[in-house]
């Protein structure tokens, strides 16, 4: 597991193209065969990707988490972006079809990430952070995680959000976690930007089209920086900075938060003018 430090807005705002991507983008979540994992130091949250092939993936306990098992003291969450696969929690068996997510609860002790069919394997993005207290494991498939209708064709951002693990839907410690589709056409993601002061997030962008790209913007509104994005990479956004993204085609993306509170609406808007 390799790991990232917790750096402030005066910081960023120094930092060159390289120190940008080598704090706040993680190129690889996905290796056939493995599991990637990113501690950050961002709330304690853990980034990662699991992409079974042929025999199973067992999570692991890496030495830095000083634990019994990885989620002594932990949650996750795994959300399907490949081929149908299974996740087994302590010897119960859970189905994920392409974008479902299974919120596994503090004190499970074995899971174990399985592709159906290793020619088309599953690709679990993860999410982990510190929990206090159990909750239930429970499967929430993206048929039931109402989906909201955003933004507009005109203005380029019309999208729809599907929340999976949040106050209202699957019940967690401090975990939230959903994904946005855009509408072929769109192409800006969270606009108008936000910040939330509350809550770090994480991106994954996914289902870009081969040779497509997005140009991710973070740091303070008066002082943003872009980053540019491949598919299948992730991003960190600490809690102080806004995150917005333009791609060049229509995709979609993984959001997941950890910190105060689990209600989705908890940001502050950023007007446009403001911006930097
Ligand atoms: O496109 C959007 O808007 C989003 O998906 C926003 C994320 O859900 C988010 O940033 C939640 O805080
Ligand atoms: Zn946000």
């Amino acid at each position: 597991m390799t790991q990232r430090f917790a750096i402030g807005p005066r910081e960023t705002a120094g930092l060159d193209t390289a120190g940008l991507r080598q704090h706040f983008l993680i190129e690889n979540i996905f290796t056939p065969g493995a599991i990637e994992l990113t501690y950050t130091h961002y709330d304690r949250m853990i980034v990662g990707g699991a992409m079974p092939t042929e025999a199973g993936l067992a999570l692991p306990n890496p030495g830095s988490l000083k634990a019994t098992y990885f989620l002594e003291r932990r949650e996750l969450g795994a959300l399907n972006v490949g081929g149908a696969g299974e996740i087994v929690v302590d010897g119960t068996t859970y189905a994920l079809g392409l974008q479902d997510c299974l919120y596994v609860g503090r004190g499970s002790q074995q899971v174990e990430f399985r592709s159906v069919d290793a020619a088309s394997p599953a690709k679990f993005y993860l999410l982990s952070a510190p929990a206090h207290k159990e909750y239930p494991t429970t499967l929430r498939t993206q048929a039931e995680a109402t989906p909201v209708e955003m933004g507009t064709l005109e203005t380029a951002n019309q999208r729809t959000i599907y929340k999976y693990i949040f106050n209202e839907g699957i019940a967690s410690c401090q975990l939230v976690m959903g994904l946005t589709q855009l509408k072929p056409g769109s192409v800006w993601n969270t606009m108008p930007s936000h910040v939330h002061d509350r809550r770090m997030e994480a991106y994954l962008y996914f289902n870009l089209p081969q040779g497509q790209h997005v140009l991710h913007m973070l740091g303070e509104p008066s002082e943003t920086r872009p980053l540019w994005v491949s598919n299948e990479q992730a991003i960190l956004s600490p809690p102080w900075s806004i995150h917005t993204g333009c791609g060049t085609s229509a995709y979609a993306f993984i959001w997941g938060m950890a910190g105060e509170n689990l209600e989705y609406t908890d940001m502050d808007a950023v007007a446009l003018a403001d911006l930097r």
